[in-house]
């Protein structure tokens, strides 16, 4: 069985865990939760690394995989259950309220030959600014031939909770120009940078030549990147997900940004396993809601003559 080796580190302002178990590492931040890479010795990296990413205190994390909840993204974009959750007139966060503040490491241990790390948010507990609820939070990440992260909700209040999430996973590619998105042939999206009311129907795969930023919704379970330069298939396998984001900022967005290099947004892609619009999730007293997703890479077999 392989052995994790669990080494505490410092990134900038941050506390965070390197995590080996067998041929995989994993560096997670205390801040967010927030799993900062996860790379297979001898692959390309999986889940981007982001080299111009600030690490302070209370800033969200560009790059890895933030988690959004209780809204996703901007919050009066969120449809109007999600935003009766709130109750506060300070300005609402982009993509809510424990990305960027610390959670609790409550264990790690071996279940056969996988590894389990998980986190809590106790502040979710009726302790967040203008969201006066009880939700037990927690965040599961288990090691084994994946990378798989469950974000756990438990409506653990007297009164329903609607809320919107997403695992923000940011992937590595070799070159996001050469690579497609596979799985959405068919699939409704809104295109937001155009316009938030009119559907739109994605047609064969999603290849990239500018800023994209996409909701779709009703989406299949598998998603793959697929990556010919890196000769692999990126698979995305998700449960209790029904809507995903596509996002590159490419070239004028990521100037705007004082935490992504100039050329940054050529190697990377967003493929967001989330529950947005549509798709959000009420939960009844004492109802639990699982947002899980595995991530995985596959050799591309090149098709023969
Ligand atoms: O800059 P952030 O708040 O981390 O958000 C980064 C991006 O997240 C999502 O993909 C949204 O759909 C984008 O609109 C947003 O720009």
């Amino acid at each position: 069985m392989p052995t994790p080796n669990v080494e505490s580190i410092q990134l900038g302002e941050l506390n965070c865990w390197r995590i080996r178990h067998g041929a995989a590492e994993l560096v997670v931040a205390q801040q967010g939760a927030h799993i900062i890479s996860y790379q297979v010795d001898g692959d390309e990296p999986l889940i981007w690394s982001n080299p111009g990413a600030l690490f302070k205190t209370g800033k969200p994390i560009r790059g890895g995989m933030p988690i959004c909840w209780p809204w996703f993204g901007n919050f009066q974009r969120n449809p109007q259950s999600v935003q009766a959750m709130r109750q506060s007139d300070e300005a609402a966060k982009a993509h809510g309220e424990v990305r960027a503040i610390d959670w609790e490491l409550m264990g790690m241990g071996e279940d056969g030959d996988a590894l389990i790390v998980e986190f809590i948010q106790p502040q979710a507990e009726g302790h967040l600014p203008g969201w006066p609820h009880t939700v037990g939070l927690k965040l599961q990440i288990r090691l084994d031939a994946a990378l798989n992260v469950s974000l756990v909700s438990f409506n653990a209040g007297t009164e329903d909770v609607t809320l919107s999430q997403a695992l923000h996973s940011y992937f590595a590619v070799s070159d996001v120009a050469q690579v497609s998105v596979e799985g959405l042939d068919g699939v409704q999206y809104l295109n937001t940078l155009e316009s938030w009311e009119t559907q739109n129907v994605q047609v064969g795969d999603i290849t990239f030549t500018g800023e994209t930023d996409r909701i779709y919704q009703d989406t299949p379970d598998l998603i793959s990147v697929v990556d010919p330069q890196w000769k692999r298939r990126i698979q995305i396998q998700t449960t209790g997900s029904h809507s995903a984001i596509v996002w590159n900022p490419w070239i004028d967005k990521t100037k705007t940004f004082d935490d992504m290099q100039p050329d940054g947004w050529r190697s990377m892609v967003c493929v967001e396993t989330a529950n947005v619009m549509t798709d959000v999730v009420t939960l009844k007293p004492g109802d639990m809601h699982a947002l899980s997703v595995s991530i995985w890479a596959e050799p591309l077999v090149e098709a023969t003559k």
